[in-house]
């Protein structure tokens, strides 16, 4: 299988804080990944180390091929915006600007012209095929969450990184899952709802900073009959 994000050695320190312990891991292309831990165990981090968005303090890299953790600043930038789809836990829709002008805004940064066809295609799956013209406001909760879902597939990514993108209705999880089955698509979301992991394909549990082994992380409070389902 082809690892579409890997990790070596990774270590970050905030301050005094150790964020990730030495982490080594791969996520699979075409699957949809849960990092799954409680808070402080270090998911955001590793999300944020993995995509790109910002570097660790020691170890490697990968996404899709690219040693990321080489690369200088403006060309990780550059590269980020074409390469890496981000869903964060607030959405980060512009209120002024319509939902359609939201979804391409990254790929017009990008000077990328939008794929009108994959558009129409995300946004028909996310149940928005005929709210393109709303504002966010416009939408309920729900649907600004989809909304930005379908912003972060918008430049078919090499691999999406969700950090908590799952409101209470499930319907998020459902589009991620089905843009990764029926689309081929690669997706990394955090979360600290097992529920919610187990909707993933494949699980990397956290604790204090280290991915661990689920059967000897009794911390992980996962029941032994649930057990098969991870990792
Ligand atoms: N910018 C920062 N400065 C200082 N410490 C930080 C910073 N970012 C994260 N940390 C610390 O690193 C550790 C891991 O934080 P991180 O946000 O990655 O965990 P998390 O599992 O995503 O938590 P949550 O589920 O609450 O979002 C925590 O102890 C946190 O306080």
């Amino acid at each position: 299988m082809t690892g579409a994000v890997t990790l070596e050695h990774v270590t970050k320190i905030h301050g005094g804080t150790v964020a990730l312990d030495d982490v080594s891991a791969t996520v699979p292309a075409g699957r949809f990944t849960a990092v799954l831990g409680p808070a402080g165990s270090g998911k955001s981090t590793l999300l944020h180390c993995a995509s790109g968005l910002d570097l660790p303090t020691s170890g490697d890299v990968t996404v899709a091929g690219v040693h990321v953790t080489a690369l200088g600043e403006s060309e990780r930038d550059q590269w980020r915006r074409a390469h890496v789809g981000l869903v964060f836990p607030s959405h980060n829709l512009l209120p002024s600007l319509t939902i359609e002008q939201n979804l391409t805004l990254p790929l017009r940064l990008a000077l990328v012209r939008p794929d009108r066809s994959w558009l129409r295609e995300l946004a028909g799956r996310a149940g928005l095929a005929d709210r393109l013209h709303d504002r966010p406001a416009e939408l309920p909760e729900d649907g600004q969450r989809l909304a930005a879902v379908v912003r972060a597939f918008a430049a078919r990514p090499a691999v999406v990184f969700a950090d908590e993108p799952a409101g209470p209705s499930g319907r998020v999880l459902d589009l991620l899952r089905e843009l990764v089955e029926d689309l081929g698509q690669t997706v990394v979301m955090t979360t600290r709802d097992r529920a919610a992991a187990a909707r993933a394909h494949d699980v990397l549990l956290m604790e204090r900073g280290r991915v661990v082994d689920p059967l000897s992380a009794p911390g992980a409070g996962i029941p032994a009959h649930e057990r098969h389902r991870w990792g």
